[in-house]
């Protein structure tokens, strides 16, 4: 299997190498050149742990790995770390299904992905007899930091940097990350919004200054965000999951179509059900759900993608972006691997914030369905389905339900759905507290304890401990400092 870039079709390189590389050199981002179909059949799948069925999802994409070694990540990865062996339990409420993705350590999908990257990474270096150091470099909107410096501490010949933006983020996802342990790590909060974050990082990834400069002390630039592919394959495994588990409960036949609904952001995580579908995957409607930021919203109605409007910060903090990188791959499948038309679409946007897609990329988001909610609804969602079933949901996964009940109302379709289900609303004290109607309190912190008598759950204990930790990473920049702070890191 050969990588090639969104944005040039002719340069292919092996699994490992994108892995390493993170995101190619022109800019765009590493796809393998086709999309793999499964051969196996779901009656095989059925019987399969979480493990056995991760690597035979992902044996179709990471070909140069040899079995042992691919084992051995996938070992590594799904073990105790989650406080369930089902990994990504699914739970049936009302009329839904949500795929909990979050019983890793840091309480987001994140974890899914972010506890095998590190150890891709690391099998990849070593297949390549590569004597390189690898800075990680993340752009984080509150779940991918905690998560990747999670994965990646104290591991050898890799450091990694996060920058957050000050202001976006809840406060557990700023304590999960300014508290965090680890010699090789450096959290960063910059002045502006994820948008920010992310451009900067992807600057940082093509100044040939800073390349030669790093070059000339061993060190290789990859990337724990969804740009890169190594994180978004380990991301197709789950939705396999919850339709088998739905399977294994007898809650739908073999065949069966299903809806997945995805709370979007950088559109990494629902592109990796996309994928899934593609590969055999029997999902009726892919619904992509946004907060009031709903650039995508727009994308999927009107085929206009459009950045001119004003940023917002909501409830649902790790979805409030405005450039959704991982969109690229799609628009590169929908323009039938067109990379001209894709770099085309792409300099449209970056030079006038905008693009248009043409009638037949339009037609072939048949699959999707986009819509948003607003902030009140969002609230009004957690509450009175919280009233309804005595499950509290995130806000982001709040923002999904809410989306997929406009769905239902507008098509009447009724085809089983599965929800991603992407954190803890324990990540969220103080909104998930306001929406459940609770005595508001000065912080985060001080709503844990109420949250969890009302919902009856226990306080993860990882979020507990965190008022008491002490600030380890009190840095912030702005984004023209990012540079900076990168040289900064290597000396220390
Ligand atoms: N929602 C993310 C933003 C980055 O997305 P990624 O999937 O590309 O890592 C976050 O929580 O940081």
């Amino acid at each position: 299997m050969n990588y090639i870039s969104t944005r040039n079709k002719n340069l292919k390189i092996t699994p490992c190498q994108a892995i390493l590389q993170g995101i190619s050199e022109d800019g765009g981002l590493f796809l393998p050149e086709k999309i793999p179909t499964l051969k196996e059949t779901f009656h095989q799948l059925v019987s399969m742990d979480y493990k056995d069925l991760a690597f035979t999802i992902m044996k179709y994409f990471f070909t140069d790995f040899e079995e042992k070694e691919l084992r051995n990540c996938i070992e590594k990865a799904y073990d105790d770390k989650f406080d369930t062996p089902f990994i990504a339990p699914v739970v049936k409420k009302s009329d839904v299904y949500f795929l909990e993705l979050f019983h890793g350590p840091t309480l987001a999908f994140k974890d899914m992905a972010l506890s095998i990257l590190p150890h891709l990474l690391t099998t990849a270096l070593n297949q390549q007899k590569s004597n390189k150091e690898i800075l990680i470099l993340t752009a984080t909107s509150g779940d991918t930091g905690k998560a990747a410096l999670e994965g990646f501490s104290n591991i050898d010949s890799i450091k990694i940097m996060v920058f957050y933006p000050q202001k976006g983020v809840s406060e557990i996802q700023k304590r999960q990350m300014i508290t965090h342990e680890g010699d090789n790590t450096r959290v960063i909060g910059i002045e502006g919004n994820f948008d920010d974050a992310q451009s900067g990082v992807k600057k940082l990834f093509h100044d040939p200054k800073l390349r030669e400069k790093l070059e000339q002390n061993n060190i290789l630039l990859s990337s724990a965000n969804s740009i890169n592919i190594g994180r978004l394959v380990p991301q197709i495994v789950y939705y396999f999951h919850g339709y088998l588990s739905l399977l294994k409960n007898d809650e739908i036949h073999f065949g069966e179509n299903i809806n997945v609904v995805v709370p979007t952001g950088n559109f990494g995580n629902i592109l990796a059900a996309y994928y899934a579908k593609k590969m055999g995957l029997p999902i009726h409607k892919l619904i992509c759900a946004s907060n009031e930021n709903n650039v995508l919203t727009d994308f999927f109605q009107r085929g206009e993608y459009n950045i001119n409007r004003p940023f917002k910060m909501t409830i649902s903090p790790s979805m409030d972006i405005l450039i959704s990188s991982n969109l690229e791959r799609l628009l590169f499948e929908i323009s039938g691997g067109n990379d001209l038309l894709t770099q085309k679409l792409i300099s449209s946007l970056q030079s006038k914030g905008t693009y248009t897609i043409t009638k037949s990329m339009k037609e072939k988001l048949e699959d999707f369905y986009g819509e948003f909610a607003q902030e009140k609804e969002v609230y009004e969602s957690i509450s009175k389905f919280f009233q309804n079933t005595g499950y509290v949901m995130d806000p982001h996964t709040a923002v999904a339900y809410q989306v997929y009940k406009k769905y239902q109302g507008e098509t009447k379709d009724n085809t089983k759905t599965l929800i991603a289900s992407t954190a803890s609303p324990f990540k969220f004290g103080k909104s998930v507290g306001k929406a459940l109607g609770l005595k508001l309190a000065e912080d985060d912190f001080e709503m844990l304890s109420e949250i969890s008598e009302v919902a009856k759950l226990e306080i993860p204990k990882n979020i507990e401990e965190l008022k008491n930790k002490k600030i380890l990473h009190p840095f912030s920049c702005t984004k023209e400092q990012m540079q900076e702070m990168v040289k900064d890191f290597m000396k220390a």
